[in-house]
């Protein structure tokens, strides 16, 4: 696992380079500003946390402990639950909704775990397709319906059969978009009762997939999800494919979410888990010279 975060910022890296071709022991503010804004974090959080420093000259230490402090509610607990463990999968489409419940239910079989997938965004017979495919190429079972039907019926007989075989996991697709705002909010509301019904307490865990590349553009869509159907944790993508990863600061400020993995890559191997260290260290080596 270790070094697939500092790898994924690599792009990050080298925008960062554009600005400070040369790596030092301390930075002004002024220039620490520049480079954290070529990195995408969003100004408003760069001037709050230049504000709050009295030093002139800004070391790596300095700038660390201020970054892992904008990160302070990314740690997630898992609630107590009675299995199957349920997770709802949103996020509007193209985020990697489809791509990252595989790599989520890869990572729970190989942990040993019994995974069962419902095929809950009814709205697109190419989502439903798009699961199947992997679903099958994982050779983990999934509960599918024909385009236009209920989802949360899907959801209902996903839960059901998972609890009748003893399964550990299940992990719900849900539409990225429908015909209207409102009808996407009452849709996975709906899910969300339905959950419970087939299984008091679930979903354990809604999580939100937002699109790395997207950067802070991103962070109105999450809100808006996070009011719609009460988000637990998010799962950042495509963070190699960007350069934009100061963005997960302020997505990270801004939400007060944990930040549960990062997608890494196009395989189902390619989901890391979140490390705020590793996140921070891995931005800071491409900032500063390593002090003898
Ligand atoms: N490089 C990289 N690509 C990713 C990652 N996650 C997803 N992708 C790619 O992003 C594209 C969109 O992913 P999907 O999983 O199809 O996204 P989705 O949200 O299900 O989109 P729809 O199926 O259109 O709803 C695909 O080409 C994925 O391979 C990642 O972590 N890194």
């Amino acid at each position: 696992m270790l070094g697939f975060i500092k790898k994924s910022l690599s792009k990050t890296a080298e925008a960062i380079k554009t600005v400070a071709p040369k790596k030092k022991i301390s930075f002004s503010k002024e220039e620490i500003e520049d480079i954290l804004l070529e990195a995408d974090v969003e100004y408003e959080l760069i001037e709050l946390i230049l504000d709050q420093t009295y030093q002139e000259k800004i070391t790596r230490d300095i700038l660390r402990s201020k970054l892992l402090a904008t990160l302070a509610y990314t740690t997630y607990k898992e609630p107590e639950y009675k299995a199957p463990f349920v997770e709802l999968i949103v996020g509007v489409n193209g985020a990697g909704k489809t791509t990252t419940i595989s790599k989520l239910a890869y990572r729970y079989k190989d942990e040993g775990k019994k995974v069962m997938l419902g095929a809950g965004d009814t709205f697109r017979a190419a989502a439903i397709e798009q699961l199947t495919q992997w679903a099958n190429k994982l050779d983990i079972p999934i509960v599918a319906s024909k385009q236009g039907h209920d989802s949360s019926a899907v959801a209902y007989d996903t839960i059901d059969s998972a609890k009748a075989k003893e399964y550990d996991n299940v992990i719900i697709d849900t539409a990225g978009r429908l015909h209207t705002q409102t009808n996407l909010a009452n849709e996975l509301k709906k899910i969300n009762r339905i959950c419970d019904k087939a299984h008091s307490g679930a979903p354990h865990r809604t999580v939100l997939i937002i699109d790395g590349t997207q950067g802070n553009s991103a962070i109105a869509q999450a809100k808006a999800f996070n009011e719609m159907i009460g988000v637990d944790g998010i799962i950042i993508t495509k963070l190699d494919g960007t350069a934009k990863g100061g963005s997960v600061f302020s997505i990270a400020y801004a939400l007060e979410l944990p930040i549960l993995y990062v997608g890494t890559g196009e395989q189902p191997e390619n989901l890391t888990p979140f490390d705020k260290y590793e996140f921070v260290d891995g931005l800071l080596d491409a900032i500063f010279q390593e002090e003898d």
